[in-house]
């Protein structure tokens, strides 16, 4: 049996701006997947924005990782990250491949308003002034977005279409549950001894990053 884990200052968080998390979590594009009426040219505009979308977040979980090797005092967040990015190059083949089955060339996808915010706030997040502790609860409501929502799409009860069962297994599975529980930790650990300050700058980038994903589901409901 896995130990229950100890509620921390993101779970305060979590429980204080509980109705964004919400929206970003149990979005209406997500539930669509989950209830099988999703539309699916709004599927498409997700797929071709989000592979763009993780073509920049490379860069910037390889500047978690290059933080993780320098700042942090303990040897494990270094390997916590690197899995994390290694993750990554199978995600970016998955997309290729998705691309061609749903016919989505993505050398022709322009990214939209909502994603070039979302790649604007990750290049910000990359700079030297932001704490340590910061980019690492960024970090972990970036990935934990996608492992709640998609995991809501394999839950009992779901009609997701078989062939978006894929997508919702690449982020709704328990290996990638776990690795969003160890990111946490390490977000956790470092927030115990962080200043009142960096307390601040983390709630809020924490929901800056909930207000994103909201804003990214949105525009792929758009559908365009
Ligand atoms: C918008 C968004 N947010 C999060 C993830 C998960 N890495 C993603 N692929 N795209």
């Amino acid at each position: 049996m896995e130990k229950p884990e100890k509620r921390g200052v993101i779970d305060t968080w979590l429980d204080k701006h509980r109705s964004i998390y919400t929206e970003a979590t149990r979005h209406a594009f997500v539930v669509s997947i989950r209830d099988g009426s999703v539309d699916l040219s709004s599927f498409r505009t997700w797929l071709g924005q989000d592979y763009l979308f993780v073509r920049g977040f490379v860069p910037f979980v390889a500047n978690v990782l290059i933080r993780a090797c320098k700042e942090s005092g303990e040897t494990s967040d270094m390997e916590v990250v690197l899995g994390g990015l290694a993750s990554l190059n199978d995600e970016i083949e998955w997309f290729k491949s998705e691309g061609s089955k749903w016919d989505v060339d993505f050398s022709t996808v322009v990214p939209q308003k909502a994603n070039q915010d979302y790649r604007r706030f990750l290049e910000a997040m990359m700079s030297d002034e932001v704490k340590y502790s910061v980019i690492m609860t960024a970090f972990w409501a970036i990935e934990a977005v996608y492992q709640e929502s998609f995991a809501h799409c394999l839950e009992d009860g779901n009609k997701t279409p078989a062939e978006l069962t894929g997508a919702c297994n690449r982020w709704g599975n328990d290996g990638f549950r776990q690795y969003c529980s160890s990111v946490k930790k390490i977000a956790e650990r470092c927030l115990e001894n962080a200043s009142g300050d960096v307390l601040a700058d983390a709630e809020d980038v924490l929901v800056r990053v909930l207000e994103l994903e909201v804003a990214f589901w949105e525009m792929s409901r758009g559908g365009q």
